[in-house]
């Protein structure tokens, strides 16, 4: 199973409930303050409360008033109408939060490293974005029901002490005792809950899987099968837990109801007989009692989800506390965007990297044998230079190309763009120099960042790439990514081109391209894009295109073991192309 490398401790190990840092957040950072539902919420006990009054009045007085009759119809008609308020404005908060929390964890994602980023076992944020939020933004109804229904309950406790204070006496016992059996059974509750929670991850992960793999399931059953005894185990493992955590909670309510219904027996059966209490009294203390046994119900059905969601609260935060840890600094992903710009030197200077594993569950630090270094590395390039980067699997090529592009924050050495340092301050202008085609890119459905200017240059080069025939451009969106693999790398280079940034990394390109077209990229785009004042940076391991670049630069265990100048080589197949 995929481990995790989880700051956040667990429930049991943090030894407290986290119900405070719950209302707190629902509090302050759900709206609540500033949403009319409290209001309405207020108004809907005051006017419930009024109702059981009313009708406590009308069931004891030997003739019917009018006046008493209008004051129940009234308070019905206002409990009725502030529900309703109070149900809609809390609706409309838990969206609010719902919203509030998911573009902050969208922004905080956009925000994280691309190291972060590039792992696989993603789970955890799939599920803390659905499962965790959804959990956290209804319990800020559950709140709001909640205090309704305490506000009830305070009202008529001292009513109830009012009318016979043994009652009151025997009422505000069970009330604590209802709120002992929570507090014992939330802990281990809690406890379960949170494990349930990170087995879901491995769910998700292995959905993942599925997703990603389908076509390796398809070949061999066996490995379908593996993979689904591994999602059965994890589905089980998680039902198992939640099932441990709900039979707590249970525990607690079953605690809760067993008071409610002590106290009920108490009323009918210990008042007459131990304190002498008139039937009358009796049975108006009991229409309170029963009246008031809705409110309690709510107040202990929601708590067990307030625990859900302080479990939910903690996973949330502790996945903002990894991206917190894992974000690049403001000023490489915040700010206007930078017009483009151009260089005249781009000089790398003893650039080391070290590439390592998220270490497993409980390790520090991942072990020597699972780290890769690349560098020291020295390299000097400049505009309208064609520069290939040839070399073995796990040269350390593609790293190359993530230290070059900014991607990468480099370990040792450092990055100079005109003799400047490109330090967090500057890089994401330093970025904005580059195009890119990765090997393993991704196509969005629109051209998203590309201004009005930029997007009409993108037909040309889809006619230029052989792909006007299949792909449109409407509205600012392709009108399909229904391709093939070299069609869809053709569409992301139409992209890099017409975003006419002053360096164009290609990584691997014409790998999946069929010999037309793989010529067609060396001997005429390639030389072009040279011509046109472009760096061209291109991955590749076509040998017997090597002759036409300007520069091979080979690399070997992390290193560059030659760097090979080839001076006017793709200018002269520009010319050879162009006919000059
Ligand atoms: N997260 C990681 N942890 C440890 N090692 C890693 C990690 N990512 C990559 N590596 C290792 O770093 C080395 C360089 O990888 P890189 O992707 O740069 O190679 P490459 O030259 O682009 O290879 P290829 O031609 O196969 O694409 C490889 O040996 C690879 O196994």
């Amino acid at each position: 199973m995929a481990g995790h490398n989880d700051s956040e401790t667990s429930g049991s190990d943090q030894g407290n409930s986290g119900l405070g840092s719950l209302f707190a957040f629902l509090i302050r950072d759900g709206n609540l303050m500033r949403s009319p539902v409290l209001a309405y919420a207020v108004l809907a006990s005051v006017t419930r409360s009024g109702m059981i009054y009313a009708i406590n009045t009308l069931a004891g007085a030997a003739a019917i008033a009018t006046g008493d009759v209008l004051l129940l119809l009234a308070a019905i008609a206002s409990t009725l109408t502030f529900s309703h308020l109070a149900r809609v404005a809390s609706f409309r908060l838990v969206e609010t939060t719902k919203r509030r929390l998911r573009t902050e964890l969208s922004r905080r994602l956009l925000d994280a490293r691309a190291d972060f980023l590039s792992r696989r076992d993603h789970g955890k944020v799939y599920s803390i974005v659905t499962h965790e939020v959804n959990q956290i933004s209804y319990a800020s109804v559950n709140f709001i029901q909640s205090l309704e229904a305490a506000l009830v309950i305070a009202f008529c406790i001292p009513y109830i002490f009012y009318l016979s204070w043994p009652s009151g006496v025997a009422t505000l016992g069970a009330v604590v005792i209802g709120a002992i059996g929570y507090l014992l059974a939330q802990t281990p509750a809690q406890a379960s809950a949170e494990r349930a929670s990170r087995t879901e991850w491995t769910f998700f992960d292995r959905v993942n899987d599925v997703l990603r793999g389908y076509k390796e399931l398809r070949l061999r059953r066996a490995r379908r099968d593996g993979l689904q005894a591994d999602i059965v185990d994890a589905a089980s493992r998680e039902r198992e837990l939640k099932v441990t955590a709900e039979r707590f909670f249970s525990l607690g309510q079953t605690v809760a109801q067993g008071a409610m219904m002590g106290l009920l027996c108490l009323i009918v059966v210990g008042l007459p007989l131990f304190a002498g209490t008139p039937t009358e009294t009796v049975l108006q203390v009991l229409t309170v009692v029963l009246l008031t046994y809705g409110p309690v119900e709510t107040v202990m059905g929601n708590l067990a989800s307030f625990s859900r969601a302080a479990v939910a609260r903690r996973l949330i935060a502790g996945l903002e506390k990894d991206l917190i840890a894992e974000a690049e600094t403001d000023a490489a992903t915040t700010g206007p965007a930078a017009p483009p710009a151009r260089f005249s030197r781009i000089e790398l200077r003893g650039v080391t990297a070290t590439l390592s594993e998220a270490p497993p569950e409980g390790a520090t630090a991942p072990a020597d044998d699972e780290r890769f270094t690349v560098g020291p590395l020295d390299l000097v390039l400049e505009p309208g230079e064609v520069v290939f980067i040839s070399g073995g699997n796990g040269a350390g090529k593609s790293t190359l190309i993530s230290l070059l592009t900014g991607l990468r924050r480099p370990e040792g050495g450092e990055i100079l763009r005109d003799g400047q340092p490109v330090t967090p301050a500057n890089l994401q202008d330093y970025r904005d120099l580059f195009s890119a085609v990765f090997s393993e890119f991704h196509l969005f459905s629109r051209l998203y960042g590309l201004d009005e200017a930029e997007q009409t240059k993108v037909p040309p080069h889809l006619a230029e790439l052989d792909l006007a025939h299949r792909v449109r451009i409407e509205n600012g969106a392709f009108s399909t990514l229904a391709l093939s693999t070299g069609q869809k790398r053709r569409l992301a280079l139409s992209v890099a081109l017409a975003e006419a940034r002053p360096i164009i990394v290609l990584d691997e390109f014409a790998a999946d391209q069929d010999p037309v077209r793989r010529k067609l990229f060396y001997d005429v785009l390639v030389p072009q894009m040279a011509r046109d004042g472009h760096l061209v940076i291109a991955v590749t391991h076509d040998e017997h295109c090597f002759d036409k670049c300007d520069r091979l630069i080979r690399m070997e265990a992390g290193r560059i073991l030659a760097d090979t100048r080839q001076p006017g080589a793709a200018h002269a197949m520009a010319d050879a192309a162009s006919g000059a």
